[in-house]
């Protein structure tokens, strides 16, 4: 699914109108019939008092509109007219007049904080405030109107963004944001919902499709991507009947220092999950014996030091190689990566203290092979292109890094971001159980492992962050976000494949007469 800009949007819309020669007064019935729909399918008729909250734009127009849909079937429902501005929209006031048709009490006009209705905790809260034509910070009494309603337990609907978001830019005041419980967003996800400062507003949302013009939307360069299976499935690269070992290659996985040797064994074990055909482990000579017995599979290569890495002296070409991880940022080892980066061909990711030792060592960034993929986490990622103001700041800090060093970024957290050039894919799967030691090292295995297998280094990047989350949700399904460690994740690699797969339970159909 594609993420687009409110100016898209709005773009969109005019020429959905032109093409399908209709009103846009239509489309916003569509839109609201849509929500009416999500709403009725799950109320089925119950009389819980629904307050919705109409601005004087079209996201009150959709506001009106849900409302007249809820009365016309019986609902229990107030309407309130936020009437910061005189300035009604041409499609808020016909729905206004419409509501007239269904019922004798005209939606209440709020003026101050004087006009501040009860409501129940047990009650509904519609938010038709502000949609995606925001323009400026909510202030006044409609700011204290959105603390009012945040300070309510009733469930918070929001129609298309909650009040107080822009759709793809900064917000101003995280004290004038409405806080939804569910937000239903016409056509397109907007950036805001992805993003850690504004995300937090948007917990669960679903995306209602309003028939904008397909051809049009086609045709737009997306502000970003987002990873869902269907993109998924389209990555997977079948396997052949006489493939053999070979085919998928020997990579190499350099890690691990004196008490942190089972990065090591974390990020080889995801490499043979990921589908590789052998691996083969760089460590410190004290790691020897503990990947020899924990992981019969792979092969092991020590450094001469007990420690650390000094010098990765191979004798075979990798087919991708992943570094990085608990290597530390020793002197000595930052000359074993330089030595690295200077003579190797093959398919390259950065992790860890390997991007570590690059943020220490700027001078090093230059001698990145073009495509090499880093894995930075948001700590990391300050370390590599300075401190942002916000995410959107980020975004554009890590697309300059990623173009300056033809990089791939991937940029770890929830909805991890890989950006590529003037791309940006989002990812959906994964969860807060996560956040656990380890978990990064498996991501750098499997992406190590697709590299491996001939996936070019965006697809593999983008691939393994979504098989990685699928595989850390399957293992929170089994045993709670608490307890997922990364050994769970990496045991699952082999689930989240299969699941990529997987039909949904056919329903059983009715015996026949
Ligand atoms: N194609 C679509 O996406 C469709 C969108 N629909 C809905 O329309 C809104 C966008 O409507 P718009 O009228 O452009 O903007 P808003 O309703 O968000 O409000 C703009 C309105 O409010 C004023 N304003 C802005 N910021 C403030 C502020 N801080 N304080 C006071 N007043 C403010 C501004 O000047 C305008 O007057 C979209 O989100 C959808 O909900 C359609 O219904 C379907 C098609
Ligand atoms: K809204």
């Amino acid at each position: 699914m594609k993420i687009f800009s409110s100016e898209q949007l709005y773009e969109a819309d005019k020429i959905t109108t032109e093409k399908q020669e209709i009103a846009s007064i239509e489309l916003m019935e569509r839109a609201a019939t849509q929500i009416f729909s999500w709403l009725h399918e799950r109320m089925q008729g119950a009389q819980v008092p629904i307050h919705i909250f109409c601005g004087i734009g079209n996201n009150g127009g959709d506001g009106l509109a849900v409302g007249r849909l809820l009365i016309e079937s019986g609902y229990n429902v107030t309407m309130y007219v936020v009437n910061c501005s005189d300035k009604r929209s041409k499609n808020f006031l016909i729905n206004y007049d419409r509501v007239k048709n269904v019922t004798k009490s005209w939606p209440l006009l709020m003026t101050s904080e004087e006009d501040f209705p009860d409501i129940a905790d047990e009650d509904i809260i519609i938010d038709a405030i502000f949609g995606i034509g925001l323009n400026r910070c909510p202030g006044g009494w409609v700011k204290k109107l959105i603390q009012y309603l945040n300070g309510k337990k009733a469930f918070k609907l929001a129609i298309d963004i909650p009040s107080g978001l822009y759709a793809n830019e900064p917000m101003d005041d995280v004290e004038a944001v409405l806080k939804a419980n569910h937000t239903l967003t016409f056509q397109s996800p907007k950036m805001a919902f992805f993003l850690p400062e504004t995300g937090v507003f948007v917990p669960y949302f679903e995306v209602l499709n309003i028939g904008l013009d397909e051809e049009f939307i086609l045709s737009q360069e997306p502000l970003a991507q987002l990873i869902e299976k269907p993109e998924a499935q389209r990555f997977y690269k079948q396997r052949q009947k006489y493939d053999h070992k070979g085919t998928y290659g020997h990579a190499l996985i350099v890690a691990g220092s004196y008490g942190k040797i089972g990065a090591a064994f974390l990020s080889a074990k995801s490499v043979l999950r990921a589908g590789a055909g052998l691996v083969s482990c760089f460590i410190p000579e004290c790691g020897y014996a503990i990947i020899q017995s924990s992981l019969p599979e792979a092969m092991v290569i020590t450094d001469k030091e007990d420690d650390l890495i000094t010098d990765i002296k191979i004798n075979f070409t990798p087919s991708a190689i992943g570094i990085g991880m608990g290597i530390g940022t020793n002197k000595e080892t930052v000359a074993a990566l330089e030595k690295l980066l200077k003579e190797t061909k093959s398919p390259l990711v950065i992790d860890a203290d390997g991007l570590n030792c690059l943020a220490e060592n700027k001078s090093l960034l230059k001698l990145l092979p073009k495509n090499t993929v880093l894995t930075p986490h948001l700590g990391e990622l300050e370390r590599l292109v300075g401190k942002w103001k916000n995410d959107y700041d980020r975004i554009k800090k890590t697309k300059s890094f990623a173009k300056k060093y033809g990089a791939v970024m991937v940029v770890k957290g929830a909805n991890t971001m890989t950006v590529f050039e003037d791309k940006i894919y989002i990812n959906t799967t994964g969860n807060p159980g996560m956040a656990t030691a380890g978990s990064g090292d498996v991501l750098t295995g499997l992406i190590t492992g697709l590299l491996s297998q001939g996936y070019d280094p965006l697809l593999a990047s983008v691939f393994a962050v979504y098989l990685h989350g699928s595989a850390g949700n399957i293992a929170s399904q089994e045993i709670s976000f608490e307890a997922v460690m990364a050994s769970d994740i990496v045991d699952r690699i082999g689930l989240a494949f299969i699941e990529l797969f997987a039909q949904d339970p056919m329903p059983l159909s009715e015996p026949k007469e």
